[in-house]
C-alpha cells in the first residue's frame, strides 16, 4: 500500500467518520478521542455495543489542546467527562478502566444489552486476569515490534507471537469469542490490536505470518478469533479506511514518532 504523502494529522474516514458524525452533537458525556487510536477504539467498542449517547470531541493528542490538558494533564486519549449533578466535569482516563466504568454505570440490560464481564465472580476474576496481560505483555511487545530495529524489534515480534498464543489458549474452544457465543471486554480490549494486524505486515515484512491452523489447536483457535473480530460489526463501525492510518504508523515504524508513547518506548520506561 502506497503511504499517502501527508504531513499534517488526517481526519477519519469511511465508517468510523460516519459514526463520529452521529455523535457529534452536545451530550453530558463526552469522550475527547483521536480516531486512529486502538485505546480511543476500546471505549468506542463499549459505547457503541451499549448505544450509549455521548459526544464524540476529536483532539489531536500529539499537539494535546489546553482543552485536553485542563481534563487529563498527561494530555492522552481517550479521556472521558462524566457528568455530575452540579454540572462540573469529572474526567477519566485509562481505557480498561473507562471501559470497565461504563460497564457498571449502563449495566440495565434490558436498555444497555449483556454485561461485557461475567457475573460469575470467578470468570469475572479471570478475564481481569487477561485484560491486564494485554496491558502488560501484548501492548508492549506490539510496540517494541513496530518502534524498534534489528533485534530488539525481533524480540518484538516473538513478544507479541508468543503472548498471543498464550491468550488464545485462554478463548473459548467454541467461540467465537473470548468467552463465547457474545463478545465481552477481553474482545474489547484486545480487538483494536487484531484489527492493526496489517500494520506490521505492511511495515515489518510479517507478510501475514500470524498463529493459525498451521502451528495446531491453538493457533486455528486463534485464526478462528481474528475471523470474529474482523467480522466483528462494531470493529468495522468504528475503524477509518486504511490508507488513513499509514502516514501515522508510518512515524512509529519509522522511529521518529514525538509522542510520550513513542518516546518512552525508545528510552525503555514503562508505557503511560
Ligand atoms: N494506557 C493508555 C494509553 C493511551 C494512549 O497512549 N493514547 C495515545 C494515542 S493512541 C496518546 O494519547 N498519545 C499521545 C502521546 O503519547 O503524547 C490507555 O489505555 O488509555
Amino acid at each position: 500500500m502506497p503511504v499517502p504523502d501527508v504531513d499534517i494529522y488526517p481526519e477519519a474516514t469511511g465508517q468510523a467518520a460516519k459514526y463520529f458524525a452521529e455523535h457529534s452533537t452536545e451530550e453530558p458525556l463526552k469522550l475527547y478521542a483521536g480516531w486512529f487510536c486502538p485505546y480511543v477504539q476500546r471505549v468506542l467498542l463499549v459505547l457503541h455495543l451499549k448505544n450509549i449517547p455521548f459526544q464524540y470531541i476529536e483532539v489531536n493528542p500529539y499537539e494535546k489542546p489546553k482543552s485536553l490538558l485542563d481534563l487529563n494533564p498527561r494530555g492522552l486519549v481517550p479521556t472521558l467527562v462524566v457528568p455530575t449533578a452540579d454540572g462540573t466535569q469529572k474526567p477519566l482516563f485509562e481505557s480498561s478502566v473507562i471501559c470497565e466504568y461504563l460497564d457498571e454505570v449502563y449495566s440495565d440490560t434490558t436498555k444497555y444489552g449483556p454485561r461485557l464481564l461475567p457475573e460469575d465472580p470467578y470468570e469475572r476474576a479471570r478475564a481481569r486476569i487477561w485484560i491486564q496481560f494485554v496491558g502488560s505483555n501484548i501492548i508492549p511487545a506490539f510496540h517494541r515490534w513496530l518502534q524498534f530495529k534489528g533485534e530488539d524489534s525481533e524480540k518484538g515480534r516473538h513478544d507479541y507471537i508468543e503472548s498471543i498464543k498464550k491468550f488464545a489458549e485462554q478463548i473459548d474452544p467454541v467461540g467465537p469469542f473470548w468467552l463465547g457465543k457474545e463478545p465481552s471486554l477481553p474482545d474489547v480490549i484486545i480487538g483494536p490490536l487484531v484489527e492493526r494486524y496489517w500494520v506490521f505486515d505492511e511495515f515489518k515484512g510479517n507478510g501475514g505470518n500470524w498463529p493459525s491452523a498451521k502451528d495446531g489447536e491453538i493457533g486455528a483457535r486463534w485464526e478462528k478469533y481474528v475471523s470474529a473480530i474482523e467480522g466483528w460489526q462494531a470493529i468495522k463501525d468504528t475503524t477509518s479506511d486504511k490508507e488513513h492510518y499509514l502516514p501515522l504508523y508510518k512515524r512509529y515504524a519509522d522511529n521518529v514518532a514525538q509522542s510520550e508513547l513513542a518516546k518512552a518506548i525508545r528510552e525503555g520506561r514503562p508505557i503511560p
